[in-house]
Parts: structure tokens; C-alpha cells; sequence
């Protein structure tokens, strides 16, 4: 993708499975929204192949906008609409489209979202939360086969954030794939079967939150008291090692803790390789411009 001049996207090649929970991570202004306009159909990318539900996003007609979810970062359209009201409105344009999942129906969805108590308020009225979970809803009134959440959970309270998040994996448990980005990063290693990390236009890494702290780190630390003594010690095999502090010391182990890097510290390890990688590029290419 090239806005004038500048490539903002250079290098971003990724396949999603079915019913997969994908999130992309990256640093402000990485490409992640440029990314997903581009899947979604919003933009038109400067070159390059895509694919979504079998079909170029671009060209992409009625009956397969039908199948995709979109919920935006931030949208403020129909405030004056009450919930119940404007679900049913939207959901009559699925009728066309109909199967046997789609549309929801509305009540069912309210339900699915948290939000019965507020079907009969006027969209304006509700709280940051609520009107995030109503954001949801639209996004997914035509039971989509594949859904994009933008920040879906920016300015969520503790609470609010867990429901979204069992309300993420009911709709992946529906055969649902599920494209999101965040910039948190414990919400994305509870949501995600696979991690995508964009960094200046280029995916730097993709895999399990598991399998990218492995490639980082492969020591785990490990931490126990004995007899009011705190021990620290790393090892690759904590397994093992755990093991034998059982043997030495049976029952008088106690504070036992063993921790592998997190995902934070495997998201700002990478990301700084790749910027870090980019200064020396840099640096070479000014070196030998000055020399020449
Ligand atoms: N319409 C546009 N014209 C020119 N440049 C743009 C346009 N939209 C985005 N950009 C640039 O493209 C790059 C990627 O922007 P994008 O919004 O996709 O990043 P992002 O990863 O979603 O960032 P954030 O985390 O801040 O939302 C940025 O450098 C941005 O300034």
C-alpha cells in the first residue's frame, strides 16, 4: 500500500483458518487499519494479492459484504435510534442474504451482547461500554462469517473487558473468524489462536502467543523459598528442574512460581530488533551514499 510516495505496507503476507481468532499487533501508525481497509474492501490497496471469503475484497459484491462484519474504531452515526430499533432496521437488509444463522435474531442478540435492559434506550444514552457491546452487535447482526474488530475494547472497565472477551470466543465457537487489533497486549494473549505483529508496514512475526515467547526466550525462571530462603534460577527445562527440587526438597518448598518471558516483553523484544535492524540499514545506506 503507497499513500503518495510513501509505502506504508511493504511486506504484509498472512493467512487466516476458519473459525481462527487472529489479532494484529503494532506500534502506532504500524499499517494495522490500512491493513484491515484493505480486507475489508474500504480501501483500495496499490498492489499485491488478497483473498477474504474467496474473493478480491476490491470487487467484492452484495452477498460477500453480506458475510463480513466490520465493527470501526470509532463510530457515532444513529444516536437518536433506540437499540431494538435500529438492530431490526439493519437486520432487514440480511433478509436477502438469509440462511439458516443469519440474521441473528434481534432478542437473541441483545442477549449475546448484554443488552437487553437498554433495548428500548435511545443510542446516545448509553455508556462508553454499552454503546462498544451495541458496536458489536451491528458488526455481527448478519452472523458473519468472518468479523473485524478495530480497538474494539479502547475505554473498557475491567468487567466490560472480560464479558466482551467470553463474548469474542462465543462468536469464534460459532465457526466465526475473527480478525482484531489492540494494543493490549493480556488481551491479546487471552484472545488470540495466532499473533500477527506489524511493524513499518511489515509482519515481523506470526504464531501462537506461546510459540513467539518461546522464540525469544527459551529460559523460564523459576522461584522458590525453602525454609524462608527465596531461590531464583533459570533454566530451559523448567520441568526437570522442578523435579528435582522436589527431590532434594520434598514438602518444604514453598512460593513455587515459574515464569517464561511474556508476551509484553516478546511484543517490545521484537519490535525493537526490528526497528533497531532498521537504524543499522539506515546507517549503511547513509555510509555508503557518503561514500561514493
Ligand atoms: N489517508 C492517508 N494518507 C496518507 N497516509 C496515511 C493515510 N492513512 C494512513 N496513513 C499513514 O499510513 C501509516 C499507517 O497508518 P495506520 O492508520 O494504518 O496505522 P495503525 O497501525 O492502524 O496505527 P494506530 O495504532 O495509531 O491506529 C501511518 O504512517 C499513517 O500516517
Amino acid at each position: 500500500m503507497r499513500y503518495g510516495d510513501t509505502d506504508v505496507l511493504t511486506g504484509v503476507s498472512f493467512t487466516a483458518r476458519p473459525g481462527e481468532v487472529l489479532v494484529l499487533l503494532g506500534p502506532n501508525g504500524a499499517g494495522k487499519t490500512t491493513t484491515i481497509e484493505i480486507l475489508e474492501g474500504f480501501r483500495r490497496r496499490s498492489a499485491g494479492d488478497v483473498l477474504v471469503l474467496g474473493a478480491d475484497p476490491a470487487r467484492g459484491g452484495e452477498s460477500w459484504r453480506a458475510r463480513v462484519g466490520i465493527v470501526l474504531q470509532s463510530w457515532r452515526d444513529h444516536s437518536k435510534w433506540r437499540v431494538r430499533e435500529l438492530l431490526e432496521h439493519l437486520s432487514r437488509y440480511y433478509r436477502a442474504f438469509a440462511t439458516d444463522r443469519r440474521p441473528w435474531n434481534v432478542d437473541d442478540l441483545l442477549v449475546a451482547v448484554g443488552l437487553t435492559a437498554q433495548a428500548g434506550s435511545r443510542i446516545s444514552s448509553l455508556s462508553g461500554g454499552q454503546r462498544r457491546r451495541f458496536d458489536v452487535a451491528v458488526g455481527i447482526i448478519g452472523h458473519p462469517d468472518l468479523l473485524f474488530l478495530d480497538e474494539p475494547t479502547a475505554g473498557f472497565d475491567p468487567e466490560a473487558r472480560r464479558e466482551f472477551h467470553d463474548l469474542v470466543h462465543e462468536i469464534a465457537d460459532d465457526d466465526t473468524t475473527i480478525l482484531l487489533t489492540t494494543h493490549d497486549l493480556d488481551e491479546a494473549e487471552k484472545l488470540a489462536d495466532r499473533i500477527l505483529i506489524l511493524c513499518g508496514g511489515t509482519i515481523i512475526a506470526d504464531g501462537s502467543a506461546d510459540a513467539l515467547t518461546r522464540r525469544i526466550s527459551t529460559q523460564a525462571e523459576v522461584r522458590w523459598s525453602v525454609d524462608g530462603t527465596r531461590y531464583v534460577h533459570s533454566t530451559e527445562d523448567a520441568t526437570a528442574f522442578v523435579r528435582g527440587l522436589f527431590h532434594r526438597h520434598d514438602d518444604t518448598i514453598t512460593d513455587l512460581e515459574v515464569r517464561r518471558a511474556s508476551l509484553e516483553d516478546t511484543y517490545m523484544t521484537m519490535v525493537r530488533q526490528f526497528e533497531a535492524g532498521r537504524r543499522d540499514a539506515a546507517v549503511r545506506e547513509f555510509s555508503e551514499v557518503a561514500s561514493s
